[in-house]
């Protein structure tokens, strides 16, 4: 299945509040990083293991499962993947980032990219995109080509909130990556903002608005 909404109470208790009107830049961007690390435990699940024998509390060898050198690059779009980047790095420490910028034309909805940052060896590493928002999909799309024209074989995606039209038109230009989220919400309004949604949430966890 390439969709995974993930209905976990904790998931949704913390979505929820972040959905309401008024609440602080402050509160926002906590909750915005803790649905990451919660979303990134779901979206790692199936990580490759490895039986590595160490030496135990009491001397004698045991054999204890390791996760199998997966490389992986963590790639929050800017601005507002900044967002959920703390506590998606939180369970991926080591992981190396790639940072990409694509600012949606507010007319037109197109994505213009304006920053690109790659770690060099992308070919070898599971790619995790990561943006709080998939609303008509244009921003997705454009970084997973941008991550496969760089030689990317392997991208999940995770988003806090998503819209129908968003998955469905990535999952068409993409089928072969998987997207996470905590919800699949209603629909798009007429200016692109997916409702019930959670508003600008770039906005919102930089407190420009
Ligand atoms: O699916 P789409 O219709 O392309 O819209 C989703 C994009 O829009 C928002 O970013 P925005 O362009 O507002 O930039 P920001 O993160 O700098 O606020 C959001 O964080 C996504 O990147
Ligand atoms: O609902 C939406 C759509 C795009 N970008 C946002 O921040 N929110
Ligand atoms: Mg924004």
């Amino acid at each position: 299945m390439a969709i995974h909404v993930i209905t976990h109470p904790l998931v949704q208790h913390k979505l929820g509040l972040m959905r309401s009107h008024g609440i602080s830049t402050k509160s926002f961007r906590e909750l915005c990083s803790e649905v990451g690390t919660l979303l990134t435990y779901e979206a790692t699940q199936n990580l490759p293991l490895e039986d590595n024998e160490i030496t135990s509390w009491d001397g004698t060898k045991l054999n204890v499962q390791h996760i199998k050198g997966k490389k992986i690059t963590v790639v929050p779009i800017l601005r507002a993947g900044l967002g959920m980047m703390d506590g998606v790095m939180q369970l991926l420490p080591a992981a190396k980032v790639s940072v990409v910028g694509l600012e949606r034309n507010e007319e037109t909805l197109e994505p213009i990219p304006y920053f690109e940052k790659l770690v060099s060896n992308i070919n070898e590493r599971l790619s995790l995109v990561i943006d709080p928002m998939l609303a008509t999909g244009g921003t997705m799309i454009a970084t997973i080509d941008m991550l496969k024209k760089a030689g990317c074989k392997e991208i999940k995606v995770i988003v806090l909130v998503a819209a129908p039209e968003g998955v469905e038109k990535t999952l068409a230009a993409h089928p072969d990556v998987e997207i996470y989220t905590a919800s699949v919400d209603s629909h798009l309004n007429d200016k692109g903002y997916i409702v019930p949604g959670l508003g600008d949430a770039g906005d919102k966890i930089f407190g420009t608005v």
